[in-house]
């Protein structure tokens, strides 16, 4: 049984049986792409019905280059029009004339010795010049000696190409089937005459993949859902921030090295004007501690955020009420060497928790608890430093084979920070690295595949949580 386009092709060849003609001439005479025409004869001649022959024909064709040059002319046949036409050009009015294309115009048009350079001059050696190339350049096809130099200078470029040549040896009864049951068959009994084709019920369908989310935004959603669902309130804010949000109101003195735990982008200019009477106290507090004289200029400065941490700054700057439960998910930046495990710009969390009476137990049962819902059930912690939190720990979790992972860093914030915003109640912080944790969890082995565009990769991926 054949399908409608072998069968194109059975009645194109039966025309004049004794010809042989090639696939491109089939795909040139039936209007069908020449790779569909390769493939249908292949299956022509399973079924016996042809022979083929391959070849491997050689062609040249116009680079993007070659395909401009071809419009525009040579530039050493632009160069040698300009020099007869301008009477002894100097060389600084040829550049102006000839633009980027200046020195491969002067290059060919000396090693072809049309011209030569006197006193700063260019003078031709010719009266009139038009290059052998050209007239191959307008028809690639005809094989001339100038290909190669074509080919050498990337105006045309080389290729080999798959064809068939093809011969009739079997005669086939070409019937014409009816393909459906519509109005016209019905009326015409049309359908008592002819047979209808007959269906391959065992040919797979076409493959059409349904459009999904990529992997790394469906994490980043997933971790929000978990964050969600134990009661936390998202809170989001801009990537570019002042040095108060980001360092000082955490209580990281301007004149200290903790200030330099992140190296971070500077952004040029200042931040708009704040309120005055947070200003104030954290002056007042970076003074009576740090003892230095803290200055509102440097705390004015902008910069790409390098934690997440300056979000929760800004909503402990709105004296928030307790209890009260917040979190962010969003990136920061961090100037880095970029490999397979370090990239500029990645994401954290960072959360929350003001409750009366809060303790740092219930933080590190709290973190438990967040670890849980992303599937990691071993935890533990080691005492840790970070500025604004005392004490402070980072987390470590179990992961399958690669053993213990460091998941973030947490800690009771500062009492100095609490006052200055007229918190009364305790309250806990934490910020962790999502990548590391989107790496492990979608078999991805080099961070910057979680922002690839290719489309293949993407399709295979999973997010594999049991959440
Ligand atoms: N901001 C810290 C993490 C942290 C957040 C909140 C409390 C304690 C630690 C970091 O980027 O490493």
């Amino acid at each position: 049984m054949l399908s409608e386009n072998e069968r194109k092709i059975v009645d194109y060849l039966s025309k004049e049986p004794s010809r042989e003609v090639t696939s491109l001439e089939i795909s040139k005479d039936l209007g069908m792409d020449h790779n569909s025409v390769l493939s249908l004869l292949e299956l022509l001649k399973s079924k016996g019905i042809v022979n083929t022959e391959t070849q491997e024909i050689d062609q040249v064709d116009l680079t993007e280059e070659g395909k401009l040059r071809r419009e525009k002319g040579l530039p050493e046949d632009i160069l040698i029009n300009e020099v007869l036409k301008g009477n002894q050009l100097k060389v600084d009015e040829i550049k102006k004339i000839m633009g980027k294309d200046f020195s491969i115009a002067i290059t060919w048009a000396k090693r072809k010795n049309l011209i030569e350079i006197k006193d700063g001059k260019v003078v031709p050696k010719v009266t009139s010049y038009r290059s052998p190339e050209y007239e191959a350049l307008i028809d690639p096809s005809r094989h001339s000696p100038e290909i190669d130099t074509l080919v050498s200078r990337g105006l045309l470029k080389r290729s080999r190409r798959i064809t068939s040549k093809v011969s009739l040896i079997k005669k086939v009864e070409t019937k014409d089937f009816l393909n459906a049951v519509t109005h016209e068959v019905l009326l015409s009994k049309e359908w008592k005459k002819k047979d209808f084709r007959p269906f391959n019920v065992e040919a797979f369908p076409p493959f059409y993949p349904v459009a999904k989310k990529h992997f790394f935004k469906l994490f980043l959603e997933k971790l929000k859902d978990v964050m969600v669902s134990l009661g936390f309130k998202e809170v989001i804010t801009d990537y570019v921030e002042i040095e108060f949000f980001n360092f000082d109101l955490l209580f990281q003195p301007q004149d200290h090295p903790a200030r330099e735990i992140h190296d971070s982008f500077a952004i040029e200019g200042k931040g708009k004007p704040m309120d005055q009477n947070l200003v104030e106290e954290v002056k007042s507090m970076h003074e009576t501690w740090w003892k230095y004289e803290w200055n509102q200029e440097i705390s004015k400065r902008l910069l790409l955020r390098s934690h997440t941490t300056a979000t929760t700054a800004r909503t402990l700057a709105k004296r928030p009420k307790a209890p009260f439960k917040s979190f962010t998910i969003g990136k920061v930046f961090r100037p880095d060497a970029i490999d397979a495990t370090h990239i500029l710009e990645f994401h954290q969390l960072d959360g929350l928790i003001i409750e009366d009476g809060f303790t740092f137990k219930e933080l590190l049962g709290t973190l438990e608890e967040i670890f849980k819902g992303i599937g990691i059930e071993k935890i533990k912690f080691k005492p840790a430093y970070f500025p604004f939190t005392e004490p402070s720990v980072e987390a470590y979790g179990l992961i399958g084979r690669l053993g213990w992972v460091e998941l973030c860093g947490a800690g009771m914030l500062r009492p100095e920070i609490l006052e200055t915003v007229h918190v009364k109640e305790r309250a806990g912080a934490w910020g962790m690295g999502i990548e590391r944790l989107a790496m492990l969890y979608t078999g991805v082995d080099d961070v910057r595949k979680l922002y690839s565009y290719d489309i293949e990769f993407l399709r295979q991926r999973k997010v594999d949580i049991r959440w």
